[in-house]
């Protein structure tokens, strides 16, 4: 379809699927007048037919770079991988120098980094944006965490300002950082999600096969929990998948999903980008663990006649164990987002991307799939203390998490005796027991070390390295 109207759009998008389309009809809200593409006309059809004024979808390249406004911008919300490379091929033939190029998908950090280096020495402006909050998030305003290009980031600046979500009158964008910088968080975003998730669903294992709890019993409980501290968007979607029913069915509609869990990679690309700078976010390695292993759906059926009982502990007292369960929860997701914000505080060391921890807090306190009430804290601790090495050590968090140690002691030794799986809660207690040891027994892992592999260790109180011949009779 041709349109009369050329250089009349302020704002142009690629990729007119679940993420596209809904941003788009956000930004036409907003007063825009926008032109989108894709290379399935059904996709470009079905965005015609919206009837919106302000909208005009392509399926020609050329068509829809010529009816956008100069400096031209056009943000990608395509999958991920060689895709955003082919379209930004395309786009190179038919924009000008001077023009922005946006990334709004899950592109891995080292990919934008490298189309930055690129598309900067051709001129071009290139932002590299993570953006979350799903389909609903990208209609009615999501989080969105823009770097690279800051020239071209202030140019969008007033479009992207009004589409976000806001809190307390303050949008959930921000710029991010140098190059790469809005991927990396975006990504560090994922991995906190796949953490929380997780927590997520061994709490309901926990309530289930544990406590015993019954659907109904199980979304009171979410429902409480998210008038509370605990409030958060995962835990609401969780409340209300509890509350599901197809018409006509009496079972709630999750029990019908196949408990194999699918990623896009996002999860393991944080882990990995966590090993590689050495820092610790076992809560994301379980997690994406988990999801691995629950892939593997014969073994388990195999091993589960195998093994069939695990040992019964007796959770006699509910209420007592829901509050437990509280506090465990709150603890383990303090724990999650520490593990996040530990890794992009190292991250910022190693990449020099110039984050701001607090703004990155910030801008995840809406719009976005992990925001939650405790991102108000988060969002004060760094304000409060730019240099905060580690959320554990905030004076008020120090607070809460202290309080909150019996819960997550009594649900972890509970769910042990139990037979029941909570490698996610497991794993927050042995990360903080750790972090609040002085001492770690890493010690003998250097002597091990030294014994087979000659690999040397230091000393406490004397400088250098040193080696021991360990089986000499004569030591
Ligand atoms: N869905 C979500 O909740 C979120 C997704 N994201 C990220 O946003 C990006 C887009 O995701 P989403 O909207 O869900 O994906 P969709 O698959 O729904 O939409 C992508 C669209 O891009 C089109 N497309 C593919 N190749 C080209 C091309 N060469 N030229 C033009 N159009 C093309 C696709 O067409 P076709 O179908 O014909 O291939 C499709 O219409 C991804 O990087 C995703 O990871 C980020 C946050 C949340
Ligand atoms: O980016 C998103 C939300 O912010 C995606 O919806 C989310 O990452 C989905 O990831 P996966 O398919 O791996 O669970």
């Amino acid at each position: 379809m041709k349109h009369e109207n050329i250089n009349q759009s302020s704002f142009g998008m690629i990729g007119l699927g679940t993420m596209g389309s809904n941003l788009l009809q956000n930004i036409a809200d907003h007063g825009y007048s926008c032109s989108g593409y894709d290379n399935d006309p059904k996709k470009v059809d079905t965005v015609n037919k919206l009837g919106n004024d302000n909208i005009h979808a392509f399926s020609d390249i050329k068509d829809f770079v010529q009816n956008l406004k100069s400096p031209k911008i056009v943000m990608m919300l395509v999958p991920a991988g060689k895709i955003v490379d082919s379209v930004i091929a395309e786009l190179l033939q038919v924009m000008d120098k001077g023009d922005i190029i946006i990334d709004g998908g899950n592109s891995h950090f080292t990919d934008t980094e490298k189309r930055f280096e690129d598309l900067e020495k051709k001129g071009y402006h290139f932002v590299g944006m993570g953006v979350s909050g799903g389909e609903e998030g990208a209609r009615k305003g999501p989080s969105m965490m823009p770097g690279g290009d800051k020239k071209a980031y202030e140019t969008i600046k007033p479009i992207l300002e009004k589409i976000a979500a806001h809190v307390n009158g303050a949008p959930t964008v921000a710029y991010m950082g140098e190059r790469s910088a809005g991927h990396f968080v975006k990504m560090v975003h994922n991995g906190i999600e796949y953490a929380l998730m997780q927590l997520i669903s061994e709490t309901y294992e926990f309530m289930k096969s544990g406590l015993q709890m019954d659907d109904k019993e199980i979304h009171d409980v979410f429902k409480k929990w998210n008038e509370g501290r605990l409030k958060s968007y995962l835990i609401e979607i969780t409340r209300d998948i509890f509350a599901y029913k197809k018409k006509g069915e009496d079972h709630l509609f999750f029990n019908d999903i196949k408990d194999e869990a699918k990623a896009k990679g996002t999860g393991k690309w944080t882990s990995q980008a966590a090993m590689d700078l050495a820092v610790p976010v076992p809560m994301i390695d379980i997690a994406v663990s988990m999801r691995d292993l629950s892939k593997y759906k014969e073994l388990r059926t195999e091993a589960s006649k195998l093994y069939p009982d695990a040992t019964k502990s007796d959770l006699k007292d509910k209420t007592e164990s829901i509050e437990k369960l509280e506090q465990a929860f709150y603890f383990s997701m303090v724990s999650a987002y520490a593990q996040g914000m530990h890794l992009l505080d190292q991250a910022n060391v190693e990449f020099k991307y110039n984050l701001n921890l607090d703004v990155i807090a910030k801008i995840w306190r809406g719009g976005c799939i992990i925001r939650s009430e405790f991102l108000e804290d988060i969002y004060a601790a760094y304000k409060n203390n730019p240099k905060l090495a580690h959320l554990f050590l905030d004076d008020s968090i120090h607070k809460s998490l202290v309080k909150s140690i019996p819960g997550i002691r009594n649900v972890v030794s509970e769910a042990v005796l139990s037979g029941i799986a909570v490698p996610t809660y497991s794993v927050a207690l042995s990360y903080f027991d750790n972090v609040r040891s002085e001492e770690m027994p890493a010690n003998l892992i250097q002597a091990q070390r030294d014994f087979f592999g000659s690999h040397t260790y230091e000393l406490k109180g004397k400088e250098g390295v040193f080696h021991t011949d360990w089986e000499d009779p004569n030591h």
